[in-house]
């Protein structure tokens, strides 16, 4: 029997991710359903996707747009919330069957944790939400029955190359990178890049944050982290690899030393559809892979020197604690300055270092001490601008 109709509800439906994720879903109305869209503030966007695919509710994240949102949606039954504890309110629905988190940053734990103990299937694509507290996320899935599905590339990626492995155990993960835009650039270069520059990822289409964080490499080092709590893996057994064409999406190594890889056009759509139909894999228009069009596949080093962002990822990581939970409100002070123009590329690392090595760290946090945590780094990194 064909099961019922998933209900989605889109939490960042007017970014990058969300706004695939509907084109993922418009391509299977006999799949897909949307429960309920967010956004911050793109009111219009918002207002127009909740007309085209009318979901049960609607929430923007900034509260001084709610009577912006409740007008412009008034001849519609669809409720509209506003606020971020609403948005918290809204994914433990009844009729959800999967959360896609598609917020960046910080903003994605909340709602994330809410989620989780609703017992809601997670499709992952936040993955602050996983570097910053990623322990007490994955305990809290296994124990509410949560299962969480990687959006991310890379992550998902892992998951099909793990599919049907069972026990079998790996000696490493392979995690490629694109290596961004400057990937061959000296540290003299990289001090003179503007953020027009840093915005234009060569492969992905992607939101300006994690744009950015790709081309600091920050990306990888916040991917490393998601892998070790998604797979439960050691960062010592996590190799990054330059791979600058973007077709291979990660791959694993088993301890009989066979590779098994995951390959595809660069189309965030296929890792969004798979967290949605899983175990299914439904049709889906994008152009197949030919080998005969692609001219080579090839792969580099990283040079850690250059892209100390890294660095700190595994060292935070290593610390344990909260130290990534630091890690990361040091970048997101230092990404969104860089995107103000108001400090240099090099500069975000400088932040990040500093601030790693002034924030109070806690060994054993609970939920509480990652709120005073995120709120002591941002204002310490401030300092540093
Ligand atoms: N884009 C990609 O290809 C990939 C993204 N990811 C990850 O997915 C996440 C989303 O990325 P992406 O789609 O690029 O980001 P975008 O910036 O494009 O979109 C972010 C979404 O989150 C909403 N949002 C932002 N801040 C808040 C807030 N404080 N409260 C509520 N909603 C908020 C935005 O609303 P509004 O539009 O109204 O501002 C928007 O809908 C990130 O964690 C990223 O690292 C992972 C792999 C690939
Ligand atoms: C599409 C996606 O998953 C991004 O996170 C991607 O990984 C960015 O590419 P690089 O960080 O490898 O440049
Ligand atoms: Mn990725």
């Amino acid at each position: 029997m064909r099961e019922e109709k998933r209900k989605i509800a889109i939490l960042g439906s007017t970014g990058s991710i969300g706004t695939q994720a509907l084109d993922v879903i418009q391509q299977h109305p006999d799949r897909f359903e949307v429960f309920a869209l967010t956004a911050n503030n793109h009111v219009q966007l918002l207002v127009e996707q909740a007309r085209q695919f009318l979901p049960e509710i609607v929430v923007i994240a900034n509260e001084k747009k709610y009577t912006e949102v409740k007008e412009a949606l008034s001849d519609l039954p669809i409720k509209v919330w506003a606020g971020s504890d609403a948005i918290c309110q809204m994914v433990q629905s009844e009729a959800i069957t999967i959360v896609l988190v598609a917020m960046v940053g910080f903003s994605g734990l909340k709602p994330t944790i809410s989620a989780i103990k609703a017992g809601k299937t997670i499709a992952l694509a936040n993955k602050e939400t996983l570097v910053v507290a990623g322990e007490l996320i994955t305990s809290m899935a296994l124990a509410h029955r949560a299962p969480i599905l990687p959006v991310d590339s890379e992550h998902s990626a892992i998951f099909q190359c793990l599919n049907g492995e069972g026990c079998n155990r790996i000696n490493k993960i392979i995690l490629t990178a694109s290596g961004g835009p400057f990937r061959s650039f000296s540290t003299e270069e990289l001090a003179k890049v503007t953020t027009t520059q840093a915005l234009k990822h060569p492969n992905w289409k992607m939101g300006a944050k994690v744009t950015i964080d790709s081309s600091t490499l920050m990306n990888k080092g916040f991917e490393v982290i998601e892998a070790k709590w998604l797979f439960d893996v050691a960062p010592s057994d996590i190799e990054v690899v330059i791979h600058p064409q973007s077709i291979i999406h990660s791959m694993v190594q088993f301890e009989d030393t066979s590779i098994i890889a995951q390959l595809g056009q660069p189309d965030m759509r296929l890792p969004i559809q798979y967290a949605l139909s899983y175990p299914e894999r439904l049709t889906l228009n994008i152009k197949p892979l030919d080998f005969t069009e692609i001219s080579s596949l090839t792969f580099e080093k990283i040079d850690y020197d250059k892209f100390r962002n890294l660095t700190f990822a595994y060292q935070a990581i290593e610390m344990g604690g909260n130290m990534p939970c630091i890690l990361n409100a040091a970048n997101e002070v230092a990404v969104a300055s860089f995107l103000q123009e108001s400090i240099g590329f090099l500069q975000m690392s400088e932040i990040i270092e500093k601030t790693m090595q002034k924030s109070t760290f806690v060994k054993t946090p609970d939920l509480d001490d990652y709120f005073r945590t995120d709120l002591e780094a941002r204002t310490i990194a401030s300092e540093f601008i």
